[in-house]
């Protein structure tokens, strides 16, 4: 069963388009999305919670169509976006009076867990509150109305190493009942390489990939290599290249073939920035 389910869905803007963004989230993981500036994550998120209109295209949450059970949906996420969305004046305890309101599943009690473990104060308004505070005060408000899906939008960005291994412990701890899932999306792909189970990387309104992280991280490799030897590798084992003044990077889909094929070569694993970057930057053959 699928969380989400995305198929060939457009949109145009005047500068920009979307084109043909298939993926799906399975229940029980983690999606990340990841893709330079501009590439669209946002306008992802925002189709499939229908702040925007897709052009083409279906999208399915819990299985239904996201436009006609919207509300049934929408009491079933949680959703974190980049500005904080609450009234300055506000402190903790006024959110959650409001966001009791809000939610037929609101759980004060946890709300109030959620306070504690990030630290927030109750009385301070939310103007006193640091990027970092405001961003976990959006992730416990998130999760306390108890969402079987979470949808972040760089929810860790701007935030400092301890924070950010704190809210990323949170989200382990919310995938751990196999109905949840979640869908990320961030710059910061060291995060994503932490706790995402599936990876898809927008590239300029497409998606270039959508894997499993795991045999993406243990099946892409990095071969480098000066000229002459670049001219030894088979075009089919080069899926992008880069040249720089030391040679050349040649990112392979196959590292376990590009070890038995290229023994003398140095062959490195490709972190997700590696992938990224080079699939960005680099060069077909
Ligand atoms: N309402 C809009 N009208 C016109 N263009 C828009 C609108 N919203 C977004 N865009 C354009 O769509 C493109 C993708 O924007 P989007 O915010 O989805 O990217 P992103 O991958 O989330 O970027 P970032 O990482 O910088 O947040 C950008 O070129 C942006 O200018």
């Amino acid at each position: 069963m699928n969380s989400i389910s995305l198929k060939n869905v457009s949109k145009e803007y005047r500068d920009f388009a979307l084109r043909d963004v298939s993926f799906t989230v399975p229940q029980g993981s983690i999606m990340g999305l990841i893709g330079e500036n501009g590439a669209g994550k946002t306008t992802v998120l925002k189709l499939v919670l229908n702040m925007i209109r897709a052009d083409a295209g279906r999208i399915e949450v819990f299985g239904l169509d996201h436009i006609k059970n919207e509300r049934e949906i929408k009491e079933q996420i949680g959703v974190v976006m980049e500005e904080s969305c609450f009234y300055e004046a506000l402190r903790c305890k006024e959110a959650a009076a409001i966001l009791r309101n809000l939610f037929k599943t609101w759980d004060d009690a946890l709300f109030r867990t959620y306070a504690e473990r990030f630290g927030l104060p109750w009385e301070k308004q939310l103007k006193e509150f640091s990027r970092g505070m405001k961003m976990k005060l959006s992730i416990a408000a998130a999760l306390s109305h108890r969402p079987r899906l979470l949808i972040l939008d760089e929810a860790t960005s701007g935030l400092d190493p301890v924070v950010r291994s704190e809210i990323l412990d949170v989200f382990l701890d919310f995938i751990q009942d196999e109905e949840h899932s979640i869908l990320i999306s961030s710059h910061i792909t060291s995060d994503l390489e932490k706790v995402a189970d599936y990876i898809t990387f927008l590239h300029e309104g497409r998606v270039v990939l959508s894997e499993n992280k795991d045999k993406m991280l243990y099946g892409y490799g990095i071969l480098k290599c000066g000229e002459k030897e670049f001219a030894r590798i088979a075009p089919e084992d080069v899926l992008r290249c880069r040249r720089s003044a030391f040679g050349y990077e040649v990112l392979t889909a196959d590292k376990n073939a590009a070890a038995r094929k290229y023994p003398d070569l140095t062959l490195d694993s490709a972190a997700l920035e590696d992938v990224m970057l080079l699939m960005i930057k680099g060069e077909t053959v």
